[in-house]
C-alpha cells in the first residue's frame, strides 16, 4: 500500500505580507457593522484606518486580535500581534511595575528591557512605583501602550493609541511608530481623525461597512 501524499500546505499570505483579511463580515444583532472587509498589510508598513464614531473601527481591530469572532471571513497573519485596545485595561490597585511583571509572565519574557525602552521613549520611567489608580489619563495610556508592545510583536494593532497624550508625547509616539516600521514591524492604527494621514504609508476609510483607500502622503 502506497503512502498517502502529504497534504499540500498553501501559504495564504503573499511574500512580504504580514496580514491578509478577506471577506470579513460582522453584525451585532441585526445591525451589520462590517460588510465585507478585504485588507492586505505589508511588512514594514505604517497604515491607518479612519472613520466616524461607530463606523466599526474597534470591531475590526477586535476581530484581528481574536477578541471578537467574525460572522464570516478570514484573517491570516505572520508573527505575534500586539493589541492596544481603546479602553485602558489596568488594575488600579497594582503599581506600574506590577503590571509590567504580570505581562512579562504572561508573554514569557526573560527581561523587561524592551518595556523599559518604550517607557523611556514615552518618558514615564519614574512612575514604576506608582499605583495605576493615581496615574493621569495620559500616563495610563502610556502604560496601556507599553503593555501592548513589550513583547516586541510583529504586527501592532493600535486603537486610538495617543488619546490623552500631550503634544511632546504625541510626537514621540509617532517617532516610535516610525522606528518600529523601519525595523520591519507592521503597524495598523485606527482613529476617528485623518489629520495624521501624512505620517502614514497607507490609509483606508471605513464607511458603510467597507474600506476605501485614501491618499496617504508618505505613500
Ligand atoms: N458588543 C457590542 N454589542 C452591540 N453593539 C456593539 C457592540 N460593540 C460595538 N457595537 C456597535 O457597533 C458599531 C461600531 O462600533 P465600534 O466601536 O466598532 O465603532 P468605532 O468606529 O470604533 O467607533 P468610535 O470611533 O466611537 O470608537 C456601533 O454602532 C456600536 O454601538
Amino acid at each position: 500500500m502506497g503512502l498517502a501524499p502529504a497534504p499540500q500546505v498553501i501559504d495564504p499570505l503573499p511574500r512580504g505580507a504580514a496580514v491578509r483579511v478577506s471577506g470579513l463580515r460582522h453584525a451585532y444583532g441585526r445591525r451589520e457593522v462590517l460588510s465585507g472587509i478585504d485588507l492586505d498589510l505589508g511588512r514594514g508598513v505604517l497604515a491607518g484606518v479612519v472613520g466616524e464614531n461607530g463606523a466599526g473601527k474597534s470591531t475590526l481591530l477586535k476581530i484581528l486580535s481574536g477578541e471578537v469572532r467574525p460572522d464570516s471571513g478570514t484573517v491570516h497573519h505572520r508573527g505575534a500581534f500586539g493589541y492596544c485596545p481603546q479602553e485602558v485595561v489596568l488594575n488600579d490597585a497594582l503599581t506600574v511595575r506590577q503590571h509590567l511583571e504580570f505581562f512579562q509572565a504572561a508573554f514569557g519574557l526573560a527581561d523587561l528591557h524592551h518595556a523599559e525602552e518604550i517607557m523611556d521613549v514615552l518618558r514615564f520611567s519614574e512612575y514604576h512605583g506608582a499605583r495605576a489608580g493615581v496615574l493621569s489619563g495620559g500616563t495610563r495610556q502610556k502604560l496601556n501602550l507599553t503593555l501592548a508592545l513589550m513583547h516586541d510583536p510583529q504586527v501592532l494593532l493600535l486603537d486610538e493609541p495617543y488619546q490623552g497624550f500631550d503634544w511632546d508625547t504625541y510626537q514621540r509616539f509617532w517617532d516610535l511608530a516610525g522606528r518600529l516600521r523601519d525595523t520591519g514591524r507592521s503597524v495598523l492604527l485606527v482613529s476617528h481623525l485623518a489629520y495624521d494621514a501624512e505620517r502614514l504609508d497607507q490609509l483606508w476609510r471605513l464607511e458603510h461597512g467597507v474600506l476605501r483607500a485614501e491618499p496617504a502622503a508618505a505613500a
